[in-house]
């Protein structure tokens, strides 16, 4: 599976928010319908409907304008979630004012707390807080204008009443709503720690830890797919090389430098094997000094040369660990594929030809 690249993750991202921003619209297009049906029913003249309308269609487009350009990507919360709740709440407190029926604003109450559950999705205690007495607020500020301003709409027990019952229901959603927030990003926090821990999980399956090769399990898979993959390539003058390569009297340096200048040695080696084969090609390390080099789409006398470079450049180290004239070697044995040859018998006489490496005498390339 194909990792995803930044660019994916942000579309990705930025098409989630559309989406709910489109359900926070649908959601304020029931304040909609509810507007609409004051009017129709005498309820409300005709100039604030228009005003709430246009002023609603305005804050949508902005909200997506934002969205689609990206701006929204230079704030804090990309999501603009506490902008989404109050802003549509603007025009419903406006057209309020204008209802003539006290029982017709708490529909608007209504449909105003139905949007801080959106909070829910990114919210914490305190911003949720924040909202739900902004609403409170926004509420007795028009109630205490319309006592001052049209006092005959206004019956102030049924007001006292509902701005308590308001302020329980907001408190309990507030509450509620930041609780699954705080749920929410536990979740992907945790999320985010398994796919870590997927990943070192697939690090210790694949890689040597000295090294951080590939280890035997996982260069062994990767040659069985190049030998696949050379023999479904009937035509053409490449091939599929391999070296089997092991370093030299390497038991020698351990009993006399200790086990940790072998350690190091192993780990130098394996660093310049990894940067003097050529980009496509693939090195593990198959057991304790010994390891697998893979040559794919190689030109058959290519493999002698791209041997005999890792030889030459390992002869060339110089190892904090020894003594300064001490020079680590290493022998290999070469095969190339055979078209319809198996990966063991490959390998076998890849084994045989550093076999005969090391008998005749070491730091050298033979081919199998
Ligand atoms: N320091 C270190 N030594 C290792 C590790 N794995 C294997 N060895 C040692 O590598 C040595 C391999 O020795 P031999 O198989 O006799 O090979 P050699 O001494 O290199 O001799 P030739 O291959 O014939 O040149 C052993 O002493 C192992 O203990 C490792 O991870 N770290």
């Amino acid at each position: 599976m194909s990792a995803e690249t930044i660019e994916q993750r942000i579309q990705r991202a930025q098409s989630l928010r559309l989406k709910r921003m489109l359900w926070g619209f649908a959601n304020h297009g029931c304040t909609g319908l509810a507007v609409a049906g004051l009017y129709l029913g005498g309820f409300l003249p005709l100039a604030p409907v228009l005003v709430f309308f246009a002023s609603s269609v305005l804050i949508s487009t902005l909200m997506v304008l934002i969205l689609q350009f990206g701006i929204n990507l230079r704030f804090r919360d990309p999501s603009m979630t506490m902008a989404q709740i109050t802003l549509p709440v603007i025009p419903s407190l406006y057209v309020m004012y204008f209802v003539a029926l006290p029982q017709g604003r708490i529909l608007f109450l209504l449909l105003a707390t139905g949007g801080l559950l959106f909070g829910a999705l990114a919210l914490n205690r305190r911003q949720m807080f924040t909202i739900a007495w902004l609403f409170w607020l926004g509420y007795l500020v028009l109630v205490l204008i319309l006592t001052w301003q049209a006092p005959d709409r206004v019956y102030w027990p049924l007001e006292a009443v509902t701005l308590f019952a308001y302020a329980s229901v907001l408190s309990i959603l507030a509450y509620l709503g930041s609780f699954i927030s705080q749920l929410r990003s536990e979740l992907s926090m945790r999320n985010r720690e398994l796919k870590h821990a997927n990943l070192e999980l697939v690090e210790l399956a694949t890689r040597d830890p000295l090294t951080s090769l590939p280890n035997r399990r996982t260069v062994m898979e990767q040659f069985e797919k190049e030998v696949a993959r050379s023999d479904r390539q009937t035509e053409g003058t490449k091939a599929l090389g391999i070296s089997v390569l092991d370093i030299d009297h390497f038991k020698k340096i351990n009993d006399t430098f200790g086990h940790q200048a072998g350690d190091e040695i192993l780990r130098k080696v394996s660093r310049t094997i990894e940067a003097t084969i050529r980009r496509g090609d693939y090195v593990g390390r198959i057991g304790g000094e010994e390891f697998l080099l893979i040559f794919p789409d190689t030109a058959p006398d290519h493999a002698i040369p791209a041997a005999e470079r890792i030889r030459r450049a390992v002869s060339a180290l110089r190892f904090d660990e020894l003594p300064e004239s001490y020079r680590v070697t290493v022998s290999q044995g070469v095969a190339i594929h055979q078209p319809g040859e198996t990966v063991e018998n490959n390998f076998k006489r890849a084994d045989e030809a550093l076999y005969q490496a090391k008998n005749s005498g070491r730091n050298q390339v033979v081919m199998g």
